[in-house]
């Protein structure tokens, strides 16, 4: 079955009976299937998932709002040598753009730290709203992963990958470049990581490329996140995974939020292929790598530039 519709990336609804989350039962074979394909051939999809609560995401939206407004001497506490997790702005390469991460956001503790570095009088109410999205994020990136393994025979994976990641919080915004109808205001990339689970406001502006080179929308939903898989996941899958390029694009008059929790393999970790998923049909295609060199290479050298990235550092 196919999901998508029109110029859309796929949709699928989580919420159509509580039971479908629960592994085993048909709804939730069913759904592990739309998630195959939606992977597999798009690299991405939103979901309808309703274990977030909207008003959540618009607390998440309006509390970070304040975190822009702080003066630069605040923002630069946020710089992380770890290219793209820390703050953001003002760069040359993406004059329109602006964010700031937290990483392990599910932990307290994380979000703490960050809130006394840019709040050092304190702002609990912050502190609980970030807290309190990053865990509910992490299970839906949980129940995405247990679906990935379970549809290629690897439940027994599910609990040492989700252990292999760290999951960093990032806020963006998305300035309107002057007199333009529309801009690209974030560039066409992958995400190098594993899993993304991603919240838009209401200005629409992300896109997603197909693998026939057309470029979907995915219009903001209420109640939806959009998932993508990264490059990591993808190797991890011996290639089975797609990991779809995407870009953001302005052309109203309006600014644009949003935020997600990227999920990467752990400083030191090293993707490798399980080796169930080798076999004469599916011949090795990645060497196992270590993902933050990965990460240093592609963002510090050529590999910038390269079409395939992942295939040009880690291909057989
Ligand atoms: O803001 C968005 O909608 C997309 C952000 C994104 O693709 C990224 O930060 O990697
Ligand atoms: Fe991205």
């Amino acid at each position: 079955m196919d999901s998508k519709v029109g110029n859309q990336i796929p949709c699928i609804d989580f919420t159509k009976d509580p039971q479908n989350l629960e592994e085993d039962s048909d709804g939730w074979k069913e759904l592990c299937n739309q998630v195959r394909e939606a992977c597999e051939r798009y690299g991405s999809f939103q979901v309808i998932y309703n274990k977030i609560p909207s008003s959540l995401c618009q607390n998440v939206f309006s509390e970070c709002k304040g975190l822009f407004d702080l003066p630069d001497e605040t923002k630069q506490k946020n710089l992380n040598p770890k290219p793209y997790f820390g703050y953001l702005g003002k760069s040359d390469i993406l004059p329109f753009y602006e964010g700031f991460g937290v990483e392990d956001a599910p932990i307290r503790n994380a979000v703490q730290n960050f809130m006394d570095k840019m709040w050092p009088e304190g702002n609990p109410n912050f502190c609980e709203t970030l807290h309190s999205i990053s865990t509910k994020l992490l299970d839906l990136e949980l129940i995405v992963l247990k679906m990935l393994c379970d549809i290629y025979g690897l439940e027994k994976h599910h609990k040492s990958l989700a252990e292999s990641f760290e999951n960093l919080f990032r806020v963006m915004k998305y300035k309107l470049p002057p007199q333009s109808d529309a801009a690209v205001v974030l560039g066409t990339h992958t995400d190098k990581g594993s899993l993304t689970i991603l919240s838009q406001d209401e200005v629409q502006g992300l896109e997603v490329l197909s693998k026939d080179c057309k470029w979907l929308q995915a219009t903001p939903l209420k109640g939806a996140f959009i998932v993508f898989i990264g490059e990591s996941l993808k190797a991890w899958s011996n290639g089975r995974l797609y990991a779809a390029k995407h870009r953001v694009i302005l052309s109203g008059d309006k600014e644009r939020y949003s935020f997600a929790l990227f999920a990467s393999p752990k400083e030191g970790e090293v993707v490798e292929v399980p080796k169930e998923l080798v076999d004469k049909e599916h011949p090795l295609l990645y060497k196992p790598f270590n993902f933050m060199d990965f990460l240093y290479e592609f963002f510090n050298t050529d590999l910038r530039s390269n079409e395939n990235p992942l295939e040009a550092y880690a291909g057989v």
